[in-house]
């Protein structure tokens, strides 16, 4: 599902990251040993009463050494292009100063909604600062403070207002979306390429006319699928493009469209640090995955090698423990037809509901092997679990006391119920909730 993207842009110091973490609120938490998105904040979800957005504060898009304005122009840009509505934050206390102006002269001829906030209205008596603002043209101004949490309901309203109407899902349910994500040069388009090339495959269409029919759709045995945002990768040449955070902007955004996700890596190379912060976004996601090692052909091997990769994998993303692995080369195409069973796996996974009565024999099972945790004589009772959700599978279990659930209690649990599920390829979530 595509959610409606906010990007939040103005120039230095008007209060634009203030802002973003006013309206992302606690939802920035950073996960412990899993790298990831929750760093580099600049991009997240967000939700207002009953809108459910994405969040992009432009200013935290590193755009190297360029002029100031420059710098300005091209994050600018990037919210154009990237953005159903771009929030305009001006700074209330300085007036309209020339670099507004220059954010604004961009934003005019983009085809994009544009609210305009003024910030560091701290208090109602400094409202009537709000109408020099007028004078910018993009028409009520609304007066926001960052620092105290003020105005933010009005001004995310007035965003609200022009999300897409149908932006919910842009194709059908039973279409598999998956995408390719991976550091530059480890074979992506080129894979891309080879799935598009198989024999089986039959294209509906490859990047369309419209910019923004990016997205390549394919038939295979009767299935449908979608490879999303390839055009992202083709598209080069634009100077941003090189900005690491950008790709990392465009990254988040096709993981949160797919239901299954390959993370690719170089098997010449190997895995570096970078593999795994890539990684990382995808199981955060909470979208399938598939481990993806391509090269394979360059790789000098003998029958020890690739168990010895594996092992290295395995090492390197404890946290994608359920992630198969394929290793397989874009240039001789060894193996590139086992990408779409294991997809199909990997999804059919992502969206299984289990029978609860099942769930609870297991729940149950695996409490007599192995007798919940006590802490300070107080033992965890386990009454009754559920599945609540798929996209991931994720399931409640209701207990006496959530604080007695230990990590690794619960780790003992997935692993049970994956013995039990399967569940190969997807993450699945698990909460503890107290029932008396
Ligand atoms: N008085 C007041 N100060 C604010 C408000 N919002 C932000 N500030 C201050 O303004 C300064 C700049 O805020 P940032 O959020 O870093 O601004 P930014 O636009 O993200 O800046 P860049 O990252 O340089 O683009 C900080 O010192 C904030 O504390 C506000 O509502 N009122
Ligand atoms: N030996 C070998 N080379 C490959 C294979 N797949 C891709 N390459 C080469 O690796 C280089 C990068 O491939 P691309 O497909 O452009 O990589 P990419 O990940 O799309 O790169 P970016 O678009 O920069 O992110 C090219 O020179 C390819 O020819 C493979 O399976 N084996």
């Amino acid at each position: 599902m595509a959610k409606p993207v906010v990007a939040i842009v103005g120039r230095p110091n008007v209060g634009k990251s203030t802002i973003f973490n006013r309206i992302v609120g606690e939802r920035i938490s950073i996960v412990e040993d899993i790298p990831g998105v929750t760093r580099d904040r600049i991009y997240s979800s967000a939700e207002w009463l009953t809108h459910d957005f994405n969040i992009i504060d432009t200013g935290g898009i590193d755009i190297g050494d360029e002029p100031f304005l420059e710098q300005i122009r091209q994050q600018a840009e990037i919210a154009i292009e990237e953005a159903d509505v771009i929030v305009f934050l001006v700074n209330g206390r300085e007036g309209v100063t020339s670099a507004d102006e220059e954010v604004a002269k961009i934003l005019y001829k983009a085809k994009k909604p544009v609210v305009l906030g003024v910030n560091k209205i701290d208090n109602p008596e400094m409202r009537d600062q709000i109408y020099d603002f007028y004078a910018l043209g993009f028409g009520e101004p609304f007066p926001i403070s960052g620092s105290h949490g003020l105005g933010l309901g009005d001004l995310l309203d007035e965003a609200a207002k022009h999300f897409p109407k149908h932006g919910g899902n842009e194709y059908a349910d039973d279409v598999i979306k998956f995408s390719l994500i991976g550091r530059p040069n480890v074979g992506k388009s080129s894979l891309v390429n080879a799935i598009l090339g198989e024999d089986r495959v039959i294209v509906s269409n490859v990047a369309g006319t419209t910019r923004d029919a990016i997205d390549s759709q394919l038939t295979y045995n009767g299935e449908k699928y979608v490879i999303i945002d390839t055009a992202g990768m083709r598209k080069k040449g634009k100077v941003y493009e090189t900005t690491e955070k950008y790709s990392v902007l465009r990254a988040l955004r096709a993981i949160e469209r797919s239901d299954v996700v390959l993370v690719v890596i170089d098997g010449e190379e190997g895995i570096i640090e970078q593999d795994k912060r890539i990684a990382g976004y995808a199981h955060e996601a909470g979208r399938a995955v598939v481990i993806v090692v391509n090269k394979w052909d360059a790789v000098e091997k003998d029958e020890k090698t690739m168990k010895a990769f594996e092992t290295n994998i395995r090492e390197h993303f404890l946290f994608l423990d359920y992630a198969p692995i394929v290793f397989l080369s874009a240039k001789t195409k060894k193996r590139i037809h086992t990408l779409i069973p294991m997809i199909n796996t990997a999804s059919e996974n992502h969206a299984l509901r289990v029978e609860t009565s099942i769930l609870n024999d297991v729940i149950m099972d695996a409490v007599a092997m192995n007798p919940t945790p006590t802490d300070k004589g107080k033992r965890l009772r386990i009454y009754f679990a559920t599945q609540v959700a798929v996209k991931p599978p994720t399931f409640v279990i209701f207990v006496n006391d959530p604080e007695l659930m230990h990590f690794s209690y619960e780790r003992f649990l997935e692993n049970r119920i994956r013995d039990a599920f399967g569940f190969e390829g997807t993450p699945i979530k698990i909460f503890s909730r107290e029932r008396k």
